[in-house]
């Protein structure tokens, strides 16, 4: 899958190479199953008319930028690409959300993003919005781009009827509700770190993660862990004193965790009772 850094500068310099295509729009945080449906049908359409399929996104968040809101992200823009890259994706246009772009009215967005990149279809869910303050949607995409291209809505996609969310997702994880979280994102939540201490004799490792991922409060979880390929079920820990830092246990794992290697982490559960070896010993 290709990638398109567009912004409003550099926009220019793509609309005599880019080919048509049918996009899906969205912010896609956690791509979740609602945004899965909508990317799907993107592709779908866009097999059928043998067009590439796009996924046009902003970063960063919009609130980041109008809010001044610290975004707390499910997903980084490297782990949106693998999902979208499974799900069949053929280019990810990836437009720089900034104050200039913000106030667009809904029309020249769609002149000038959608229009002139030659998108001949877009797809999104029902409650899409763009241009200046969120004034376009779904009902009046087509009319702004004079009919130059067609719109497919998404119905809402919900699981205990409720919408499926990104903002549903980050509570649920917040709160430790971590085993809902297959049902709404299709898969276990996922973080990536790296190992920054090993401590051989209590069986421990220190985890470094990213300090804008989105973790599950303070406590102790079940997790999978992947090294090297190498999978295996452990426990973590969460503590007030190292907001970013997971402590891992790694007995009777056939695996030795080294410093500054990579490890992917699969949340799967709170584990409540299961261990309070590491607060005795770490504290
Ligand atoms: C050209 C453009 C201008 C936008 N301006 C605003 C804005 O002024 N205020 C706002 O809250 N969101 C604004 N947005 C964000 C959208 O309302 C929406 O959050 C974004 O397109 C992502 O859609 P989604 O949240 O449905 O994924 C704008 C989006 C676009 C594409
Ligand atoms: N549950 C859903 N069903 C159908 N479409 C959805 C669903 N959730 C999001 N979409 C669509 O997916 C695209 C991306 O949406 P967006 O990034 O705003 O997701 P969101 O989960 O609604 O996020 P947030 O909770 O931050 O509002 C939009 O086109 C949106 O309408």
């Amino acid at each position: 899958m290709q990638t398109l850094y567009i912004n409003s500068q550099n926009r220019g310099s793509f609309l005599e190479v880019i080919k048509p295509g049918v996009a899906a729009l969205g912010f896609f945080d956690g791509v979740h199953l609602g945004h899965q449906q909508v990317i799907k049908t993107a592709v779908k359409m866009a097999k059928k008319r043998n067009i590439q399929s796009i996924v046009m996104t902003f970063s960063p968040h919009p609130k980041e930028v109008l809010g001044n809101q610290k975004v707390d992200y499910l997903t980084s823009i490297e782990t949106k690409k693998e999902i979208f890259q499974k799900l069949g994706v053929d280019v990810l246009y990836l437009i720089e959300f900034n104050r200039e772009f913000a106030v667009l009215k809904p029309w020249q967005f769609a002149q000038n993003y959608l229009v002139d990149f030659q998108i001949q279809h877009v797809v999104a869910g029902f409650d899409f919005t763009y241009g200046f303050r969120g004034q376009g949607n779904m009902e009046t995409i087509v009319a702004d781009g004079l009919g130059c291209y067609g719109a497919t809505v998404i119905e809402k996609i919900h699981f205990k009827n409720e919408k499926i969310s990104s903002t549903r997702i980050r509570m649920a994880i917040q709160h430790g509700n971590l085993s809902d979280l297959p049902n709404l994102l299709g898969d276990f939540y996922r973080t990536n770190g790296v190992i920054r201490n090993v401590k051989k004799g209590m069986n421990i490792c220190e985890i470094n993660v990213h300090e804008r991922c989105l973790l599950p409060n303070y406590g102790e979880y079940e997790v999978e862990a992947e090294i090297d390929g190498f999978t295996f079920r452990t426990i973590v820990y969460r503590i007030p004193e190292d907001p970013y830092v997971l402590y891992m246990l790694f007995e009777k794992q056939s695996v030795l965790p080294r410093h500054h290697q990579m490890i992917k982490l699969k949340w799967i559960d709170v584990s409540i009772g299961k261990s309070n070896k590491l607060e005795l010993e770490i504290i």
